[in-house]
């Protein structure tokens, strides 16, 4: 590593955008982007923080490349840079003033240095290690392939630890395609259940050639390994997202499609991928499950999700404002056509999603082509509501503030789960209070999530060892 010859750069641009902040009266946090081209790879991190300016502060380090964006929101209290690199990650540092000042002097204590390499990565949803418990004690034996980008091994070893049983786990990439043959070629598969894939709307919008490629072509290259190895069952990771703005709630499987950003289109092209298979081979069958929210945690509390960074999704920071690890939540928007003027979502448990999934791989056996599911409750709660039945699991009031709408938010998503229900024999059974309950079991076990631990399998797990 070496100190990057555009940091006076960067460091003007940055100043530049600090002089138009007004700190007097300015306290909503504010969005200001940084151009951040002109130099190869650097990181960015704060060296030596005030103390005597700052309360806290995250010292993270991770490189950064031309095409990155590096955006800053800032109000008189405290200071967020948020990176959205062009590798797929992001990363936040977050500083608290301890009075409103101006904090030039803190920027010059931020220091880039030059990295070598990105990395390449497909997170798998929380709703994955969940899936491979029910499975696992279902009797289903399991092959588990994650490139860990998102997850730790340290989920595997809980899953271990939660059935008694080990399981099979493979560290592999899906746009590594001769990895995946290793894998297939390996077992006996007869179902893929494919949750990979890249899930933050907002960041969709900023970088969505990542999205379209990770995603599409991962998909492409999973389905291709399949072919070659003749596995025909398929079970998707889709999401109530396809269906942007619905006309009618509660929504039908069959409402209009049109998702309103690209995290949603990859959601969209790969279910018409999966259609067009199964229309051209009588024998290929696939399951859409159209996931609504999932929240909670497993009901042991030895497994839950365990966000990279600042928690996009509502209910990961709300357990992260209970257990103090962040000072309030800001509701995006007060101002919905709703009950209370927050946004409606259908919030189910995650483990009625994965037995979802044990439904589908069932009707998969009866050979019926592309069948598409909605998994929720039928249930709609305002992100008020969601937040008192939080103050009930936590036993206290949660600090937060009303904010203005987030981009890309819709007022209602609340799924009409009758075929599902008809059709699989299945039904989301556990209530808000469950959710927030084992949510709040599993943050106050593991405050750190999965953090601290070791994050790397055993060789044997790498896939290019097999
Ligand atoms: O800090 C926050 C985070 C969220 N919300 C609101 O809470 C609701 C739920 O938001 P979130 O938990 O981010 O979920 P969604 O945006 O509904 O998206 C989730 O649900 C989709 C299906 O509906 C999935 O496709 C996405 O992957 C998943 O992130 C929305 O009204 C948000 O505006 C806040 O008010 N404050």
């Amino acid at each position: 590593m070496s100190v990057c010859s555009d940091w006076n750069e960067i460091v003007s641009a940055l100043i530049l955008r600090f002089k138009e902040v007004d700190y007097s009266h300015n306290t909503r946090p504010r969005l200001y982007e940084v151009p951040c081209f002109g130099f190869r790879s650097v990181v960015v991190g704060a060296s030596k923080p005030r103390s005597s300016m700052l309360r806290h502060s995250d010292r993270k380090g991770a490189s950064v490349a031309r095409g990155d964006a590096i955006r800053i929101y800032i109000s008189s209290s405290s200071l967020h840079i948020r990176v959205s690199f062009h590798n797929y990650t992001t990363l936040s540092i977050n500083f608290t003033f301890l009075s409103p000042c101006w904090p030039l002097a803190m920027i010059h204590n931020m220091f880039l240095l030059l990295v070598e390499q990105a990395i390449s990565f497909i997170p798998c949803l929380p709703s994955g290690s969940h899936t491979v418990v029910e499975l696992l004690e279902h009797g289903q034996n399991v092959v588990v392939v994650d490139n860990l980008y998102n997850a730790s091994y340290e989920a595997i070893l809980r899953i271990e630890q939660i059935t008694g049983k080990k399981v099979h786990f493979f560290k592999c990439d899906i746009l590594n395609l001769d990895g995946l043959r290793k894998v297939f070629n390996k077992f006996d598969v007869w179902s893929v259940i494919h949750f990979a894939g890249l899930k933050a709307v907002g960041e969709s919008t900023q970088i969505p050639l990542a999205y379209y490629r990770n995603s599409i072509t991962g998909t492409l290259n999973l389905l291709q390994a399949m072919n070659e190895t003749n596995v025909k069952n398929f079970v998707f990771s889709s999401s109530a997202t396809v269906y942007g703005n619905p006309p009618v709630i509660p929504i039908p499987e069959t409402s209009p499609i049109g998702s309103t950003n690209p995290y949603g289109r990859t959601k969209t092209f790969i279910e018409q991928i999966l259609m067009d298979l199964c229309a051209a081979d009588p024998n290929f069958n696939a399951a859409l499950l159209r996931y609504f929210n999932p929240a909670g945690a497993h009901p042991s509390g030895l497994m839950g999700e365990s966000p990279n960074g600042v928690p996009n999704n509502l209910m990961p920071f709300l357990s992260q404002v209970a257990i103090g690890k962040r000072d309030k939540l800001r509701v995006f928007g007060d101002d919905y056509p709703t009950k209370d003027g927050t946004a409606i979502r259908d919030y189910i448990h995650v483990v009625d999603v994965s037995l979802g999934h044990l439904a589908a791989l069932e009707k998969l056996k009866t050979n019926p082509g592309c069948v598409v599911y909605n998994l929720g409750s039928g249930e709609g709660s305002t992100v008020l509501e969601m937040i008192q039945a939080m103050n009930k699991a936590v036993g206290r009031k949660l600090s937060y503030e009303l904010c203005p709408r987030r981009p890309g938010d819709v007022t209602n998503l609340t799924a009409d789960p009758s075929k599902a229900n008809k059709e699989l024999n299945w039904k989301a059974e556990k209530t808000l209070d469950e959710m927030c309950v084992s949510l709040w079991n599993w943050q106050t076990k593991n405050p750190n999530g999965f953090e601290g631990f070791d994050v790397n399998p055993p060789a044997e797990c790498i896939v290019d060892n097999l």
